[in-house]
């Protein structure tokens, strides 16, 4: 299975009253380690990624406090037709302070609908999170 990990800074500014990460900050940290995880696996900039993100869903732990060391590491599961499900843990000093879902939906970037997750990308998000990709050859 593979293993991607982003670090991420905690700002000053992404700490609520309560003296911790706010809520609606975690969906920032999954963004930014969502995106260094298609330049890096699928080794395209983002203009190449013709998708969008259908959903997300965050679970809370335990609280991020401004002085920890935050990382998100990411795996995918499994890819449909044309969805790409993604699985986070946030990690703060080591410890699992939340998990995430989202599923990132691939696009015919001329007419913006539902497209099957191009070849290319299947190939290489199979062979880094080493997925026997069943739906593989559908894609164009
Ligand atoms: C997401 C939609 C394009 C879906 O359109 P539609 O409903 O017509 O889709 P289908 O029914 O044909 O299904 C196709 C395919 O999608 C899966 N799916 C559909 N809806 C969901 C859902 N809510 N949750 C999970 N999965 C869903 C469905 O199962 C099918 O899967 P197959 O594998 O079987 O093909 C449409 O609803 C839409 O356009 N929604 C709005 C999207 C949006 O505005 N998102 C926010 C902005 S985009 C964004 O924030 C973003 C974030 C990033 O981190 C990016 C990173 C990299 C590149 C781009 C990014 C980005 O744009």
């Amino acid at each position: 299975m593979g293993s991607f990990s982003s670090d991420i800074q905690v700002r000053f500014r992404d700490i609520d009253a309560m003296g911790h990460v706010n809520n609606a900050v975690y969906a920032t940290y999954v963004e930014q380690a969502r995106t260094e995880y298609f330049a890096e696996v699928l080794e395209e900039g983002l203009d190449a990624v013709p998708s969008v993100l259908a959903s997300l869903e965050l679970s809370y732990e335990r609280p991020v406090l401004l002085e920890e060391s935050v990382t998100v590491e990411i795996t995918v599961p499994e890819m449909g037709r044309s969805s790409l499900p993604m699985k986070y843990e946030v990690l703060a000093d080591g410890e699992r302070a939340a998990t995430a879902k989202s599923v990132q939906v691939f696009l015919d970037p001329e007419t913006e609908t539902p497209f099957p997750i191009p070849e290319r990308f299947r190939e290489r998000i199979a062979e880094f999170e080493g997925l026997e990709d069943a739906a593989g050859g559908q894609a164009h």
